[in-house]
């Protein structure tokens, strides 16, 4: 005790110098980086807690429950500027509408950020480790696993498709009441994606269908739900308890290991088959099978946790990707469509002009306006509407500040970077000047928007899936142009509202009357019989 009382104030002082040492010097070789990069300061979100950040937290907090929250990152952009400091749960952040800065995060500086520090505490109990929540060699060894599928997959199945989408008819009024597409096309690309993820539908759209689907369905909405509040909670996602949360991830992961232990099979099996193949004679060509993700995956890890990581991963998920983004983005399209009777017109009259011949890939390609409906959707509602990022170093943001907004900006280790997509897609110079009108007509001639368009994200770590959801929504709104001659608008409220999950989508969902081509045919021929 004497000889630590004897030590303690020397020992105090020593370490407080050091302390104070240290600062000062990180403080110099941080000025010396400013200056030598020419970096300028952001202004700074003006804060009445500007160490926790509780009153931005809270601001959010009041935002998103009147649905708004998309508006308010929208408007604080144009108040403080493309690029402005603010304090996140008591972190150092960056916010960053600047498109040269968001080219470089994600391209050549790519290496300096991660996604690991915000996601994967938040997600951990549902999605586990994957190439959604993970960075560095984790990242590099999931994407691997997927990239091979992707890359065959690109050219979508349309037959296996087209057998799906005449279920979905099916499902839809005939005589033009009105039906709300959003949870009917949620159906249609779950059984597409569950046939591409596990190689058999879940059959949801099948009417007669077991209601097994139906619980792991709700299951998985409901603990992707509860993950959506936990990644907004951040670093206090641990306080987020919901008995219902953990019970439904136990129901979707029960559900996904019976399809994990069919892969495990199906490797063991083609392995074996491989093996008795190296003595068959040259010329045995392999029969034509269809690409399963699973049984991909399957052939490169036998390790069952990996496997069931990768199916139930988020927006990496080909799950919850596969069924999501593609419903959510063509329910957006209808949504618009609905309100502009004259586009849908010349959607229809482009997709006549094929004649009657079946819809190949190659005539989808050809469909140029459907192209640019698609582009002026996701350009409005981009499904990843946030994007975010920790600097896992010391680096710096080419541009974004000084008076011609082309100076540098220094970005600390441990700061988040955060990006609104759904801003980003309203301020540049280039969506002038009508960035909230829908109008697929600005995609024709050589309009180039660069990086002021993220809708599947840029870069190295950019939608391994886009051609593929590319093609299934172009597919599906020429299928329905061919069915349907007028798609009426029955929501009750006119405008968009947003739905923040892990996705973002329309609350109200597309509320809509489908008047089809031969009833409306059948009218006319009654109206003048009679
Ligand atoms: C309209 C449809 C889609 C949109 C708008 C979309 C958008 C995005 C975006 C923005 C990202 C990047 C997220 C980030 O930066 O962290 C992403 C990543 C990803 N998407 Fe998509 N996506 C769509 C459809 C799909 C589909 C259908 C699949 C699979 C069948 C898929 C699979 C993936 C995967 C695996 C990643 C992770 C890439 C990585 O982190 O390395 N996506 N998507």
């Amino acid at each position: 005790m004497g000889l630590l009382s004897g030590f303690g104030g020397p020992f105090v002082v020593v370490l407080a110098s050091y302390f104070l040492f240290s600062f000062v010097q990180t403080r110099r070789a941080i000025q010396r980086q400013k200056k030598q990069h020419a970096c300028q300061e952001p202004p700074n979100y003006p804060h009445r807690d500007p160490i926790f950040g509780s009153d931005l937290f809270r601001d959010n907090a009041e935002n998103s429950k009147k649905f708004g929250l998309l508006d308010t990152w929208t408007n604080r952009y144009k108040k403080y500027g493309e690029t402005f400091t603010a304090i996140f749960q008591g972190t150092q952040a960056i916010c960053t509408v600047d498109p040269k800065s968001l080219q470089a995060i994600t391209t050549i500086n790519f290496k300096d950020y991660g996604v690991q520090p915000m996601r994967r505490a938040a997600t951990l109990p549902f999605l586990g480790e994957g190439v959604f929540t993970m960075d560095g060699a984790f990242w590099e060894h999931s994407r691997a696993l997927i990239r091979p599928t992707f890359s065959k997959t690109n050219i979508a199945n349309l037959p296996a498709f087209e057998i799906n989408l005449q279920k979905f008819w099916d499902l839809l009024p005939k005589d033009g009441s009105t039906v709300d597409l959003k949870p009917l096309l949620c159906k249609l690309f779950i059984d597409t994606s569950t046939q591409f993820l596990f190689g058999e539908s879940v059959n949801i759209l099948d009417v007669k269908e077991p209601q097994r689907s139906q619980e792991f369905l709700d299951a998985f909405h409901y603990a992707q739900q509860g993950t959506g509040k936990r990644l907004q909670l951040g670093k206090l996602a641990f306080l987020y308890y919901d008995k219902k949360y953990y019970e439904s991830i136990k129901v979707a992961h029960a559900f996904a290991d019976y399809y994990v232990d069919k892969a495990i099979k199906y490797r063991k099996s083609h392995l074996v088959e491989k093996d008795a193949k190296v003595d068959s004679l040259p010329g045995d060509d392999a029969p034509e099978r269809n690409i399963v993700l699973l049984h991909e995956m399957a052939m490169e890890t036998d390790n069952p946790k990996d496997l069931r990581n990768q199916i139930m991963h988020g927006r990496s998920t080909v799950f919850l990707a596969g069924h999501e983004s593609s419903a959510i983005t063509i329910g957006n399209a209808i949504f618009q469509l609905s309100r502009h009777p004259g586009k849908w017109e010349k959607l229809r009259a482009e997709v006549r002009s094929l004649g009657s011949a079946p819809l190949t890939l190659d005539r989808l390609k050809s469909l140029k306006y459907i192209s640019n409906v698609i582009k002026e959707t996701v350009h409005l509602y981009p499904v990843a509407s946030m994007s975010t990022r920790m600097a896992y170093k010391d680096t710096i943001l080419p541009t974004g500040r000084g008076p011609t907004k082309t100076s540098p900006v220094f970005v600390r280790k441990g700061t988040i970077v955060m990006s609104s997509v759904f801003a980003l897609h309203r301020i540049g110079e280039c969506w002038k000047p009508d960035p909230e009108a829908f109008r697929p007509e600005r995609w024709e001639g050589d309009f180039q928007p660069g990086p002021n368009y993220m809708p599947f994200g840029w870069g190295i770590r950019t939608c391994p899936a886009r051609s593929l959801a590319e093609m299934e929504i172009a597919y599906t709104l020429a299928r329905m142009a061919e069915k349907y001659e007028r798609i009426e608008c029955r929501d009750e409220v006119v405008e968009w509202v947003e739905e923040l999950r892990v996705s973002t989508s329309s609350r109200n969902g597309t509320k809509v009357g489908l008047i089809e081509v031969q009833s409306l045919r059948s009218i006319l021929r009654r109206y003048f019989e009679e």
